[in-house]
């Protein structure tokens, strides 16, 4: 037999094959996509359906969560969102997705959210020991009553001059997570760096879900480091904050910060991965405690501000029992507290989990394993037949309520999302929430100044309202005997 002689291929000849094959793979995902494939039987717009693009697109439009709560209501509980993405919103399946043996979370967005890091942070991480270790000792220091020695007389002004331009980053979480705290509210005009680095990582989040990979990416190798470079000091603060911490006295497992927490905890880990925990675990702490608490607080200033009775009732209510927020829970601004998260989840969109091998059925459909499946609180909080007049801000659903009806709202009430994985500074926030409702109402009657426009944005995971503005007129307020 003669030998094999490789044959000249022509250029035109590969180029055409080369076309074809991409034409014929592309064509093949399509028609997978949009008719042979699992989640095909399910509606949803046909774009969605084709590509993440179509998420991404909504997420930088800021209107994600409001699109896919205008499709729930065309297309009933099952929306599909992505090639391989479902959005529920059958509230009997909270439980199973989130609560008893939850689903494990979408390592699509959540491993890049850590940077491609295996030793993953608290909110990213996966492996169910290492996570409820490492939540068991950040937990205790969350506390409710941790918020109470916050207050002070001089806190106040500083507290209105901060929201006006709607920024936080300072106030309590760092001082919880370092023991000291960055200096934003005394930079003029705000411009902190710390700010800056807090609005490039929600902007970030819809293209690092769309992209993934583009988070792993060092950044030396890329040409976007003077765009970061608040990103950079912010780690800087960290570390430098971390290198004082391990040059203390020998960890105890009583310390007051975050950071002191783990380095307890991690005692006995190797130095490598003992700093990386650290690291990736303070600056979570500082995001994810920002811009939460502040779009909920900014949101109850809002509501606030057009309802006078209310202050004035909340003024009355908490004078005698401030600054002790661990007893507010049955005063009238606890109700505008749950109302503001109803109304406005600051963490309100998709929170995406894989559906395990046995697959999910939800009415009647089954979806099978392998899909990522989530639930908005957005619209959880929205059903019309436990919440009435759903859109309207009304605190006073939440008073006089019988225990059924009391148990049904509580059961759709999601702004820290439900179970193990549920929001671990969910005590801490309401605290801060009571602490600074309270105080302004208590100081401060304030009402909306013309030129607001009091929009809110989404970027698929966290509300945000940067660009736009709340002007309100603020006085002082009435003493109170
Ligand atoms: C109004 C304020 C807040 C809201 C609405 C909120 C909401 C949430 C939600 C919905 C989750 C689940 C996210 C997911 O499943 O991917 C979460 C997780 C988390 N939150 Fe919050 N949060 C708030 C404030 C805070 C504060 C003040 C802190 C820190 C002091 C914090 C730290 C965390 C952490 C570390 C996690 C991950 C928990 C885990 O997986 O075990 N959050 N939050």
């Amino acid at each position: 037999m003669a030998p094999f002689q490789p044959q000249h291929v022509s250029p035109s000849l590969t180029l055409f094959l080369l076309v074809a094959v991409v034409v014929f793979y592309g064509a093949g995902t399509v028609i997978q996509r949009l008719f042979l494939g699992p989640l095909a039987r399910f509606p949803g717009p046909r774009l969605a359906a084709l590509t993440r693009a179509w998420a991404f697109v909504q997420a930088i439009g800021g209107r994600q969560v409001k699109h896919v709560h205008e499709l729930h209501k065309n297309y009933g509980p099952i929306v599909r969102v992505g090639p391989n993405d479902l959005s529920l919103s059958a509230p009997e399946v909270i439980p199973r997705l989130y609560s008893f043996k939850p689903f494990l979370k979408d390592p699509v967005l959540y491993d890049a959210l850590n940077g491609g890091k295996p030793e993953g942070h608290l909110v990213c991480q996966t492996d169910p020991e290492t996570h409820a270790r490492r939540r068991k000792h950040i937990a205790t220091l969350l506390s409710r009553s941790a918020v109470k020695g916050y207050e002070n007389e001089n806190l106040h002004p500083k507290i209105i001059k901060a929201l006006l331009p709607f920024r936080d980053g300072d106030f309590y979480t760092a001082e919880l997570t370092f023991g000291k705290v960055f200096g934003c509210l005394d930079a003029p005009g705000f411009s902190h760096p710390v700010l800056d680095a807090l609005a490039i990582v929600s902007d970030a989040v819809p293209v690092i879900n769309w992209i993934p990979w583009l988070n792993s990416i060092p950044r030396s190798l890329v040409g976007y480091q003077p765009q970061m470079e608040p990103v950079t000091k912010l780690e800087k603060f960290v570390a430098d904050a971390w290198a004082a911490e391990k040059a203390g006295p020998e960890p105890t497992e009583v310390g007051h910060t975050v950071l002191s927490r783990l380095a307890f905890l991690l005692r006995n880990d190797t130095p490598k991965y003992r700093d990386n925990v650290a690291l990736s675990e303070a600056l979570t702490m500082i995001v994810a405690c920002s811009e939460t608490t502040t779009m909920a607080m900014v949101s109850a200033l809002h509501e606030l501000s057009l309802n006078p009775g209310i202050q004035a009732r909340i003024r009355e209510e908490v004078a005698p029992l401030m600054p002790d927020v661990t007893k507010f829970d049955d005063v009238m601004e606890a109700a505008v507290v749950k109302e503001v998260l109803r109304l406005y989840p600051s963490v309100p969109g998709l929170l995406p989990r894989v559906v395990g091998k046995d697959g999910l059925t939800v009415r009647n459909q089954f979806i099978p394993p392998g899909t990522v499946v989530s639930m908005q609180a957005w619209t959880i909080h929205r059903d019309i037949e436990v919440f009435p007049d759903p859109n309207t801000f009304n605190p006073f659903r939440w008073l006089n309520r019988s225990e059924v009806e009391l148990k049904a709202m509580t059961a759709r009430f999601l702004p820290f999302s439900a179970g193990a994985r549920s929001c671990v500074g969910e005590e801490f926030a309401m605290a801060q929430m009571y602490l600074f409702v309270g105080m302004f109402c208590r100081f401060c009657q304030f009402a909306p100044a013309p030129g607001s426009d009091n929009a809110i944005e989404d970027n698929g995971f966290t509300l945000n309202c940067r660009h736009h503005k709340m002007l309100l007129s603020i006085g002082t307020a009435p003493a109170v005997n």
